[in-house]
């Protein structure tokens, strides 16, 4: 089968042939490239209508010379997310060629393409995906028929986050590359010395808004560009290698594809490369011509979807620039799972063996304290992968605030561990055993997610957040309480661990966040998630704010394509 992609969702108009007998792929591009400023969508619209009809005749030609005038088996076009202006464009030019060719036609979801390719080029099976792309940043694992969102940005893609900054600094667009050479030159003649610069994230869940705008007033106070585009990449960087190693952790995965123009960027790349190696997974980027916006990885998408009859008749091929990835039916594979790694025994079971959550190493002992008591020893080990000083500094906060907030919490009301010792220095807790095993390894959950939304809104109220309310994160059990009371309630039997990103905050959109985190985990991991998710919802509403459910909505409903 041989299918004819064509892409133009911003700035790339592409088209490309790719041979599935042979693999083979040929690209033709022809970037838009602004004057001035960032992508204007009406000019980028305009580049597309003058480019597209270049790049495919270019690619309609060769494959003809070789394969004569019906090389072409299926034309395969960008759906979207992108700007409208320019899919209306390619999906007009994808129609008509269909048409002409008399050819069935495919339409492709960007992002979806953007780590199918990974998958694709690596041959890993059930990989969890980073697309670190200009307009937007998620991480995202098959499960039933679908990509499932396990984290993504709350506000700017990570490509527009570092644009943003090279914009305010005066330098063209795209300023990822600028930023990465600027950065290496400071490394390299510098002792690499760091700029605190905000670090936030949620759960999988991450936000860029506030560096931006940090790295914006450096500048502004006379901090060297250079500098800022170093700390710049060490955080933004750190922040997505942390949550992508977050998802490895709750999943049980062990395999990771990157996509995304971002992803060109080798420091991203090192990160990457590091953490997988450190936890004995493993690691595929595609080669540059594939990262960025490219139409080869929408050929490639469009035959393994023409090859399972997901073609779309002209009537119905219409655009959507909000088009997300987790609404894709994914026609092309069969039904196994990213959390498949969570049997009896493995890491993800959540029974107790020593394990190495996403943070920390934890240990079981059997104390000999009076009490007879189960004690774990957490350790958050330094990752190797993040710049030393930003390393020290997290996990001596998380120490602090898992400490402080663990106990807070139980006041609360909230079943946790009680915290026998803290050591700052070495970032080691001594912790209390609670329950028996994880909410993630359990299949009949809701009396638990019930509990759950519970002790949440009871923690809310208390003015607290947790930060990372996952279902690695619950603790199950007969009794998972540590207060020995006489009557145990059905809310004993499940308790809250894991508070190193808990903070206090009264905001309404910190509490929803909360819930979205936990939501998006039971989403990740669960075979069946509705019914958890509604007990959850209903656990929450009994004792909490209503209000929060409000804007969970609309935390979900927000579109992030800009
Ligand atoms: C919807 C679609 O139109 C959009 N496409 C897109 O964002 O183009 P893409 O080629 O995936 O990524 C472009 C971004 O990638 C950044 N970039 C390119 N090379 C870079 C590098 N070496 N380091 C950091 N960023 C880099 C650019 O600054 C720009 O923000 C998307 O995939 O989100
Ligand atoms: N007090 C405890 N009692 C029983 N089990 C625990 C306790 N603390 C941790 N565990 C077990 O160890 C696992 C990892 O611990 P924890 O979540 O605190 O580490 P982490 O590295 O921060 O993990 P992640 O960031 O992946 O959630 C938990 O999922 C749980 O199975
Ligand atoms: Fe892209």
């Amino acid at each position: 089968m041989r299918v004819l992609g064509i892409e133009g969702t911003a700035w790339c108009a592409s088209a490309a042939l790719y041979d599935a007998e042979a693999d083979s792929v040929l690209i033709e591009s022809d970037p838009y490239e602004p004057d001035s400023g960032g992508i204007h969508p009406r000019e980028a619209a305009e580049h597309m209508s003058e480019a597209i009809p270049g790049v495919v005749d270019a690619v309609l030609t060769a494959a003809e010379d070789e394969h004569g005038p019906d090389a072409i088996d299926a034309v395969a076009f960008s759906k979207g997310p992108g700007l409208g202006p320019c899919l209306r464009t390619v999906g007009t030019a994808a129609r008509s060629l269909a048409g002409a060719l008399d050819v069935p036609l495919v339409g492709v979801n960007h992002m979806v393409a953007h780590l199918e390719i990974g998958r694709h080029q690596s041959g890993f099976e059930n990989p969890v995906c980073l697309n670190a792309s200009g307009a937007n940043a998620h991480l995202l694992g098959y499960h039933d028929g679908r990509y499932r969102v396990l984290g993504e940005t709350m506000d700017a893609g990570v490509g527009n986050a570092i644009d943003k900054f090279t914009r305010h600094v005066g330098w063209d667009h795209p300023g990822g590359p600028k930023v990465e050479a600027a950065a290496r030159r400071y490394a390299e003649e510098h002792s690499g010395d760091l700029l605190d610069l905000p670090y936030v994230v949620k759960g999988m869940d991450f936000s860029f808004s506030g560096i931006s705008s940090a790295a914006n007033d450096a500048y502004d106070d006379g901090v060297p560009v250079e500098k800022i585009c170093f700390s710049l990449q060490e955080h933004v960087f750190a922040m997505l290698t942390e949550v992508s190693e977050r998802a490895l952790s709750l999943t049980g995965a062990d395999e990771i594809v990157l996509g995304g123009g971002v992803a060109q960027n080798d420091r991203l790349r090192e990160m990457l490369a590091s953490m997988c190696a450190e936890r004995g997974a493993r690691f595929h980027a595609p080669e540059p011509r594939f990262l960025r916006d490219n139409a080869g990885m929408i050929a490639v998408l469009g035959a393994k979807m023409a090859r399972a009859g997901d073609t779309v008749p002209i009537p119905e091929s219409a655009i959507d620039p909000n088009f997300r990835p987790d609404q894709v039916p994914v026609t092309w594979r069969s039904g196994e799972s990213v959390a498949r790694g969570r049997g009896p025994g493995s890491d993800a079971d959540g029974t107790d063996a020593d394990r190495r959550g996403a943070e920390a190493t934890v240990e079981f002992v059997s104390e000999a304290d009076g009490a007879g008591g189960r004690r774990v020893i957490k350790r958050r080990v330094p990752k190797t992968y993040r710049h030393p000083e930003l390393d020290r500094t997290l996990r001596r906060d998380r120490t602090v605030a898992e400490a402080r907030l663990t106990s807070e919490a139980r006041r609360a009301g909230v079943p946790t561990p009680l915290v026998h010792d803290a050591d700052v220095q070495r970032a080691t807790l001594t912790l209390q055993h609670v329950g028996d095993r994880d909410l993630a390894a359990v299949d009949e959950g809701t009396v638990h997610a019930r509990s759950v939304g519970r002790h949440l809104a009871r923690l809310h109220a208390a003015g607290i957040v947790h930060g990372d309310p996952t279902t690695r994160n619950a603790r199950v059990g007969v009794r998972a309480a540590p207060q020995e009371s006489a009557a145990a309630t059905e809310d004993d039997r499940t308790a809250l661990i894991d508070f190193g990103l808990a903070y206090h905050t009264g905001h309404v959109e910190d509490h929803a966040m909360d819930l979205h985190v936990f939501e998006g985990s039971v989403r990740a991991t669960a075979t069946d998630p509705e019914p958890l998710i509604e007990a959850f919802e209903a656990g929450y509403a009994a004792v909490g704010d209503e209000g929060v459910l409000d804007r969970l909505r609309d935390v979900e409903g927000r579109g992030r394509y800009r």
